[in-house]
């Protein structure tokens, strides 16, 4: 177990820049196997999830070397294989190898996926769209067996009945190799799911309406990388960095940043009387006081995601009131709350609505990352506290958060990681 060590009363200042976005990150690799070439990707975040897609990837024959940001991935000699169960529990896009492998070989046996535990995470929807492109899904145990007839997949219009990034990515991966035209209504408009679609119309995918509620796509037979991918700044991380500097910082610049993926974000900091400078690539904050509560719900892109509800709460301890937030998306992403109360916070959960109440006195604890963003959290709420912090299981932080260590170095915070 890792553990991750904050020693409270240290102030952000300086520059931070954000790397590639996870959760593009995690769709691309699956996606680089629909390829007939290998695919270079550049801006790659140093996560665990991306070695562990990488451990998936080799299971199927296909090398892949990542060095200073560019992953290399040759897919040319991928073989139908059975998946390294502990690697697919660890997170969860890699059901995403459900899609891609299905529009590879017209068949897929996928385990299922792991990822945070923030509540119930059904796949009813990946599932009716694989079923209505003409696959058979059955479940068995822990695995999830999809297979097609001798006429493969066929195109077909899939209305999803809720937005869902991941279903959305999963059937346009199983989409993009079949044969005829899928129309997916309802979908999810993320700017992951844009950035997962240039990567793939550049390899000669005809993907048209990414970022719309509405997708069509045009089966293709070959997809060749000419170019290499460049992946979009991870709005989640930025969002982290942002909170943190306001709650607890002397101005920071938080750089390779696209404002416009952040507006119910950036909005909701301003409501509270946070000050910042929004550049084009970048977002200076020069700290915050007299803040003001305010209320937050969690929604599908272009809403306040939910991802973010946990990385500001530390902000929300410092307003002087109640803030409120009610998490449509996850009522249940919550585990960060005892935690942070074990830490001198006065946080409650009920009826679907979190109050964060103003806190004062906050000290150094041991408490448990339980999940990315609630583990993330305790991180800059430990930075505000007296004493320090020792943060359990801190591999979930490190799924998904860039270089944590080397970053909040050169935010002039030392922060330790121990632990095998
Ligand atoms: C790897 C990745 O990109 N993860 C993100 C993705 O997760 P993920 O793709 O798992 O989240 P979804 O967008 O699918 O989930 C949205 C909501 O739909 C529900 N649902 C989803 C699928 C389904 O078949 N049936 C169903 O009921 C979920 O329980 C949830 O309440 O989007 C979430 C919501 O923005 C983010 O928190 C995650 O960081
Ligand atoms: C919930 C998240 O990730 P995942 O879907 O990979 O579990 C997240 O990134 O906050």
């Amino acid at each position: 177990m890792k553990k991750m060590i904050v020693r409270g009363g240290q102030k952000l200042a300086g520059e931070v820049t954000i790397g590639g976005a996870k959760n593009s990150t995690v769709a691309l690799i699956p996606a680089a196997i629909l390829a007939d070439t290998p695919v270079k990707l550049d801006s790659v975040p140093n996560i665990l999830d991306v070695q562990n897609l990488m451990r998936i990837l080799k299971a199927m024959n296909v090398e892949s070397s990542f060095r200073h940001g560019v992953l290399e991935i040759d897919p040319t000699q991928i073989k139908e294989s059975s998946l390294p169960g502990d690697a697919i529990r660890s997170l969860r896009a890699s059901y995403y190898f459900m899609g891609a492998l299905l529009g590879k070989f017209g068949q897929a046996t996928v385990s299922f996926p792991g990822g945070d535990n923030i509540g119930p995470r059904p796949i009813d929807q990946h599932i009716k769209g694989f079923k209505a492109l003409g696959a058979k899904v059955e479940e068995d145990g822990n695995q999830v067996r999809i297979t097609t007839g001798p006429e493969g997949l066929k195109g077909a219009r899939v209305f999803f009945d809720l937005v869902s990034v991941g279903a959305t990515i999963n059937v346009l991966l199983a989409a993009v190799r079949a044969k005829g035209t899928t129309i997916m209504e309802n979908v999810a408009r993320e700017p992951e799911i844009i950035d997962l679609a240039t990567f793939l119309n550049n390899m000669g995918a005809k993907i048209r309406g990414a970022g719309t509620n509405e997708i069509r796509i045009q089966g293709v037979d070959r997809l060749e990388a000419k170019n290499i991918h460049t992946v979009i700044p991870d709005r989640i991380e930025a969002g982290t960095y942002l909170a943190f500097a306001a709650a607890n910082g002397e101005g920071v610049t938080v750089k390779n940043v696209i404002p416009e993926h952040l507006d119910p974000f950036i909005s909701k900091m301003v409501e509270m009387g946070v000050k910042l400078e929004i550049g084009e690539d970048q977002i200076y904050v020069p700290g915050g006081d007299n803040l003001k509560p305010i209320t937050i719900t969690t929604s599908p892109f272009p809403g306040f995601a939910t991802d973010l509800q946990q990385p500001i709460t530390p902000l929300l301890m410092k307003a002087k009131g109640q803030s409120m937030i009610i998490d449509t998306l996850y009522p249940e992403r919550v585990k960060h709350i005892a935690e942070m109360n074990r830490m001198g916070g006065n946080i409650a959960s009920a009826n679907g609505v979190i109050t964060v109440q103003e806190s004062r006195d906050l000290h150094g604890a041991t408490v448990d990352a339980c999940e990315i963003r609630a583990g993330v959290s305790l991180v800059g709420l430990g930075l505000m506290s007296h004493g320090t912090t020792v943060i359990e299981n801190a591999e979930h932080i490190l799924r998904g958060y860039d270089r944590i260590v080397e970053k909040f170095k050169g935010l002039s915070v030392d922060l330790e990681v121990v632990g095998n």
